[in-house]
């Protein structure tokens, strides 16, 4: 219709997406699908680029739509909506979890132990993005929250001997929350006498990784939907240690000041 038509001039047809593993990626493929946006093209990118393009498009309050999910410090540095999704493409509010290569837990009990009790809140796990997100470097911000959360991480290492000089090895995506959540595990692992190698990778290397042993780790596991291909692909191949981090959401979000409120909008 005419509002949909405007809408989708004002962003030449273009959603703003991340790295095409990411399951948000493929989720939005499917709601260009079951809305029949045929003239709408996903842009792909990785997060700090749709970021960037967010800013850019923000601060001179032009219209723009990123492929979201919440934590992320966007919705604490502008002022976002999802778009409603009525079809539920996008799925419920799911979980990310902590995912390990099979024999984790007999070669490295103390990293098992310590991966197994990790937890925390979107509130704990915003802390470390938006420090990250002012300039700190990721080590030294999850450095800086470790120091300020004492009583959590007590809770993550209860019942950890320290260790000395046993290597792990952990795999994440370049995705904002996941940076900071792999960056805290990796500093409370050196403080327990580990030496820590992160490896930064693409979702489905990331996966592919865990299951055929080559890390030890990864805590960037979003389940039961966005990454449903990935579980279902290596099932049997890796042991899911259950959520660290409940309360998630992925979607296409715009800037409040446009004036659109669902993805039916956009047709
Ligand atoms: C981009 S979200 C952090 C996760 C995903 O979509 O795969």
């Amino acid at each position: 219709d005419e509002k949909a038509s405007s809408v989708g001039e004002s962003v030449d047809y273009k959603i703003t997406g991340i790295d095409p593993g990411a399951g948000v990626m493929k989720a939005t493929e499917k709601v260009v699908k079951e809305y029949e946006l045929n003239d709408w093209e996903i842009v792909e990118g990785s997060g700090a680029a749709m970021t960037a393009a967010l800013k850019k498009a923000y601060d001179k309050e032009e219209p723009i739509i990123v492929t979201g999910w919440i934590p992320h410090w966007k919705f604490s540095k502008f002022d976002l909506k999802f778009l409603e999704d009525p079809k539920g493409v996008y799925g419920e509010e799911e979980n990310i979890h902590t995912i390990a290569r099979k024999d984790l837990k007999k070669d490295l009990p103390e990293a098992y132990k310590v991966l197994d009790q990790f937890n925390w809140t979107s509130d704990d796990m915003g802390e470390v993005m938006v420090k990250i997100e002012d300039g700190m470097k990721p080590d030294k911000a999850a450095e800086q929250w470790i120091k300020d959360n004492k009583n959590l991480v007590q809770k993550w290492t209860k019942g950890v001997k320290e260790v000395k000089g046993k290597k792990v090895e952990l795999a994440y995506v370049a995705w904002a929350s996941e940076i900071a959540s792999t960056n805290v595990l990796a500093k409370v692992l050196e403080d327990l006498g580990f030496k820590v190698t992160l490896n930064q990778v693409e979702a489905g290397p990331m996966w592919t990784a865990v299951a055929d042993g080559s890390v030890d780790a990864s805590v960037a596991a979003w389940l039961p939907v966005t990454h449903e291909d990935y579980a279902k692909k290596f099932d049997g191949k890796f042991e899911d240690l259950g959520a660290n981090l409940e309360g998630t959401k992925i979607g296409l979000v715009v800037p409040s000041y446009m004036d659109i409120n669902s993805i039916e909008d956009l047709k």
